[in-house]
């Protein structure tokens, strides 16, 4: 018998109109449909809404699976799309074990008519569970793709194919029959993992906008320990970013709020990437802003340093 690990957090996936209230929220978790030579055993850490889930929940997310991990030879994650891609990419950085884990979630909930959970469970308990998945990091199973931590994005507010990201999707499941078809399309690339304590480091994200002169910035840069800037293009900003990046002394990283492409130090204008770079900026690389918000809070709750970090993020294949 293989064993199968299933770690209900909560999300659409377990909810249920609101007996108390307006809307629907997470109350049951999903049952796994029956596989044929699986034991399946369910865990519950914690039930909400992923726009409830903090880095913490994270962490001990990424424990319990260390803990199940020895005992069974896959996991799937079961949680709220909101905050889906965070989860996933913490568990990319954070996971020691190779076990396979495998994160989906649905748009619909348990009670419309077209809930989209009990596929996206058993797709993924059927990824997780498949030879080739092995050595590939926490993948995100969703609408039959089957998505890398690193890149994945959800996409869309309501669809039930809510989630991409470029350059798309890394394998596929589909069925003949009872029978699943995984296919994947890229080789397993090696992982590092870093292993915090606690993630009590403060990240907060600033938007670039036509026209933004900087303000929140001095607010966020004295409350937080690092900065991550959702910039424009390839991590451009209008010049009067220019000398308040200049005088920061925490890491400020630059992703870009365009929703494909790396950011790379191209223009030298006042503001441009590559004046931002010589002022100290981080590149954030393929990262989105919220997924490098992750890596800069798991690197400065570990206690590294600015250029420990930019080194990180410049050398490190993310
Ligand atoms: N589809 C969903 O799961 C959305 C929900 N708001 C959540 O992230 O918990």
């Amino acid at each position: 018998m293989k064993r199968l690990a299933v770690i209900h957090t909560g999300g659409t996936i377990a909810s249920r109109p609101n007996p108390h209230g307006p809307g629907v929220t997470p109350q049951t978790p999903p049952s796994v449909p029956g596989l044929p030579g699986v034991t399946v055993s369910d865990h519950q850490p914690f039930t909400l809404p992923s726009p409830h889930v903090t880095p913490a929940h994270m962490l001990a997310l990424a424990q319990l699976i260390e803990t199940l991990a020895p005992t069974h030879d896959a996991v799937v994650v079961t949680h709220g799309t909101d905050t889906l891609e965070e989860t996933a990419f913490a568990l990319h950085l954070l996971l020691r074990t190779e076990t396979p884990v495998v994160l989906t979630g649905s748009m619909r909930h348990a009670e419309a008519l077209s809930w989209d959970g009990p596929g996206n469970v058993l797709d993924a308990a059927q990824i997780a569970l498949h030879p080739a998945t092995a050595g590939r990091g926490p993948l995100v199973a969703f609408g039959g793709d089957i998505f890398d931590a690193r890149t994945v994005t959800k996409v869309h507010s309501t669809a039930v194919d809510a989630f991409g990201g470029y350059p798309g999707p890394i394998g596929r499941i589909d069925r003949v029959g009872e029978t699943p078809q995984v296919r994947f399309f890229a080789s397993p690339e090696p992982r590092q993992a870093f292993t915090p304590s606690h993630l009590g480091a403060r990240v907060d994200i600033l938007y670039a906008y036509a026209g933004w002169t900087g303000e929140g910035y001095a607010e966020a840069e004295a409350r937080a320990d690092g900065l991550v800037i959702a910039a424009l293009g390839t991590g451009n900003l209008p010049g009067e970013l220019l000398p308040l990046i200049q005088a920061t002394c925490k890491p400020v990283v630059i992703a870009t709020r365009t929703h494909a492409g790396p950011v790379i130090p191209v223009y030298g204008y006042a503001g441009g990437g590559a004046t931002l770079v010589e002022a100290g900026a981080i590149p954030a690389s393929f990262l989105n802003a919220h997924k490098a918000r992750i890596l800069l809070l798991v690197l400065l709750s570990l206690g590294y340093s600015r250029d420990a970090i930019r080194r990180v993020f410049v050398d490190d294949p993310f």
